[in-house]
């Protein structure tokens, strides 16, 4: 019997001990991504007053019935009308008011006149604008069409009523969410809050980039990698310096940023080799175990601290802890944010490759692909592979936009096989490529 866990025990087992976080109010723009946990009604109906859409003349139905180009018309013009002034005067049979777009509608009137109808007070024909400077009041405009009762207004409580749902609690909020919180005049609503990450990379080998290497130095990528990576997933990810392989500093370090975190990323360090730190410092709060997949074979999950913050040890190979952010960290993040869906949505794609791939029995392979969506009236898109599959493999990860996965059972995949695919998100896959 195995000892290895599967991919999706690993994530069950993360995502039961994960709670989402307690909701905050927050101010508008801080909300933004973030889950509503409040019903927000609409206190005042939106519009607040009938208005004009159009940049014309307030009108009596009844006076411009007749209205042709050949016969216009003529109405007393008895004054200007723009956005945002108070308490405009009443319209009477024989006047026409000029209104702005979005001024509020004067008593008396029925219809608003577009600009564009009328002669625009100049005496010749249409004109294609209002001209310019306050109206006296006095001066005759000629209409030429009719225009039907409500015509060009926008009624009050037309786009939402008072009372209304505006938001259900649930909702994911993004740009016209915001516009629509702030129209009713919501300055700040109760969401649950960005998760707070802190990332840790661990490995004695490592130097910051900018940092010239001396023998047997690498530059600490992961924690670049993974930072990104948790910001692009909705958190408010902070990196840490890196950690060298000695266990005592890194528990001095996590004491330190634990009070900042609501979840903790470690790289590096959980294999069986001398001095895997990670390992050797959390034995006991949080379990290694061993996954059947590749890469990302070594992993830690557990619960860290009195707060019990939760910790994913991720193996130190840069493709091994992107991958394992992208299948794990990614949807406890999620999760933590009270996202109802905390996967990234595979898609079925039908592989395109030079020579066959292998892949090991028994483990569940994480290839990184380039996907490209179904051409219009297929059924599948189609994958290649970028690169081998072995775990050091930056370089080609950073042209790859998508991961293929090689079931467990399989030992390979052919030219033309049906795979399942997980697109990365951004880039061609939001925009669509312009071939
Ligand atoms: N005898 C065995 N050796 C290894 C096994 C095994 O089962 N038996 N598993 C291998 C697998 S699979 C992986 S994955 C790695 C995981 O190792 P660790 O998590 O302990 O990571 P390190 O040993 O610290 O580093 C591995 C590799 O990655 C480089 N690295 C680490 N951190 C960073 C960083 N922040 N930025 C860039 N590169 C980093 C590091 O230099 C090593 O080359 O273990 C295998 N070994
Ligand atoms: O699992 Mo390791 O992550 O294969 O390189």
């Amino acid at each position: 019997m195995s000892d290895l866990w599967s991919v999706d025990d690993h994530l069950a087992d993360i995502l039961r001990a994960i709670r989402p976080l307690d909701p905050i109010a927050l101010p508008l723009l801080e909300a933004d991504g973030c889950v509503l946990t409040e019903d927000v009604t609409v206190p005042t109906a939106l519009p607040p007053f009938d208005n004009s859409s159009m940049d014309g003349y307030a009108v009596r139905c009844a006076d411009v019935a007749a209205a042709t180009t050949e016969r216009p018309v003529a109405l007393t013009v008895t004054g200007d009308i723009a956005a945002g002034s108070g308490e405009p005067p009443t319209l009477r049979p024989g006047q026409a008011l000029r209104i702005m777009t979005g001024a509020p509608l004067p008593p008396g009137a029925e219809a608003v006149v577009p600009v564009e109808w009328t002669d625009g007070g100049l005496g010749g024909g249409p004109v294609r604008a209002m001209p310019a400077g306050q109206v006296r009041g006095g001066e005759r405009v000629r209409v030429h069409r009719p225009a039907e009762r409500g015509a060009h207004i926008r009624e009050r409580g037309s786009d939402a009523a008072a009372g209304a749902l505006a938001l259900p609690a649930g909702t994911v909020l993004g740009p016209p969410q915001l516009g629509l919180l702030a129209a009713v005049g919501r300055a700040s609503v109760e969401v649950r809050p960005r998760p707070r990450v802190v990332v840790l990379s661990t490995g004695s080998e490592l130097v910051p980039p900018g940092t010239a290497l001396r023998p047997g130095q690498i530059h600490d990528s992961n924690s670049f990698t993974l930072t990104a990576a948790a910001r692009a997933a909705g958190a408010a990810a902070y990196r840490a310096a890196t950690v060298a392989d000695d266990p005592e500093r890194l528990r001095a370090a996590l004491e330190d940023q634990l009070s900042r975190a609501d979840l903790v990323i470690t790289s590096g360090g959980v294999s069986v080799g001398a001095y895997d730190v990670v390992k050797e410092a959390l034995r006991g709060s949080v379990e290694f175990r061993r996954l059947a997949m590749q890469p990302g074979k070594p992993q830690g999950f557990g619960l860290v601290g009195k707060q019990r913050i939760p910790l994913l040890a991720l193996p130190g190979n840069p493709v091994s802890s992107y991958v394992s952010f992208e299948l794990f960290v990614r949807p406890a993040l999620r999760a933590l944010a009270g996202h109802p869906q905390v996967e990234r949505a595979r898609v079925r794609a039908r592989l395109e490759c030079d020579e066959p791939l292998v892949s090991p029995a028994g483990r569940r392979q994480y290839l990184r692909g380039s996907y490209t969506p179904p051409a219009p009236g297929e059924r599948l898109g189609t994958v290649r592979p970028v690169g081998g599959a072995s775990s050091h493999l930056l370089a080609a990860l950073a042209r790859a936009d998508a991961l293929i996965e090689i079931p467990e059972a399989a030992t390979g995949a052919a030219s033309g096989a049906e795979l399942t695919v997980v697109p990365l998100g951004g880039g061609a896959q939001e925009y669509g490529s312009s071939s």
